[in-house]
């Protein structure tokens, strides 16, 4: 099925300390795994390469302020930055890493005892990283975007849009959110791969 979008209208944004940003939100009908994920176009728009950030639901992060990861700074940089230069945000409902809540909350438990966040997933049954990045392909060719500079620094999601189709053609790397509460976090982010506070080649 194709998607295409359902529905597009103005969602101005006012965080808690008065900074606001005109938005529109996005909706879409078709999306592969059926759920209600949402685009957020911000800025001025432009004609090539807009910027994007992909971004994964973290309920605790995003929304109560958990200390515990950098998703809710991460969140709100993403925002100031897009409404700057112009391009998307794609808010993909995959919370914990694709585990879910719960599970991720579990997880949390397990870290308390040591593990860091991926061997916690593993130790749960899960994988370590149980993301796809399928919808935020569909999102961005329904958008009419096959060019995007993605605003990251996790190489995975850079590589996992190439292998669907969209062409990114810059990776933009986000702050370093660091806290002396996330900091095991981001370590275990490095470890992985990730290339937080690297600039890109
Ligand atoms: N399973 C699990 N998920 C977590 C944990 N901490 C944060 N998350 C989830 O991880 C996702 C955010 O992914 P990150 O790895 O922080 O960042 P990223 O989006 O892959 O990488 P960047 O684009 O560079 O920010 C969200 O879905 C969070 O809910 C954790 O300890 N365990
Ligand atoms: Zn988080």
């Amino acid at each position: 099925m194709t998607v295409r979008i359902r529905a597009e209208l103005p969602l101005p944004l006012r965080f808690a300390d008065g900074w606001s940003t005109p938005a529109r939100v996005v909706t879409f009908d078709g999306l592969a795994d059926g759920r209600e994920h949402l685009a957020l176009r911000l800025g001025p728009a432009v004609r090539r390469d807009p910027l994007v950030r992909v971004h994964s639901e973290c309920l605790t992060g995003d929304v109560l302020g958990s200390a515990r990861c950098d998703c809710g700074p991460q969140l709100r940089e993403s925002v100031e930055r897009i409404a700057d230069v112009g391009g998307y945000l794609l808010y993909l409902r995959q919370e914990g890493r694709g585990i879910g809540l719960y599970a991720k909350l579990d997880a949390y438990a397990l870290q308390d005892d040591g593990l860091d966040t991926y061997e916690a997933n593993v130790a749960l049954g899960y994988g370590e990283d149980e993301r796809d990045y399928t919808v935020a392909a569909q999102m961005l060719e329904a958008l009419g975007e096959r060019r995007v500079a993605l605003l990251t620094n996790n190489p995975d999601k850079a590589g996992q849009l190439a292998a669907l189709g969209i062409d990114v053609v810059r990776r933009v790397p986000t702050a370093v959110h660091r806290s002396a509460s996330n900091a095991r976090y981001l370590e275990a982010k490095v470890r992985h791969g990730h290339l937080v506070g690297v600039a890109p080649e």
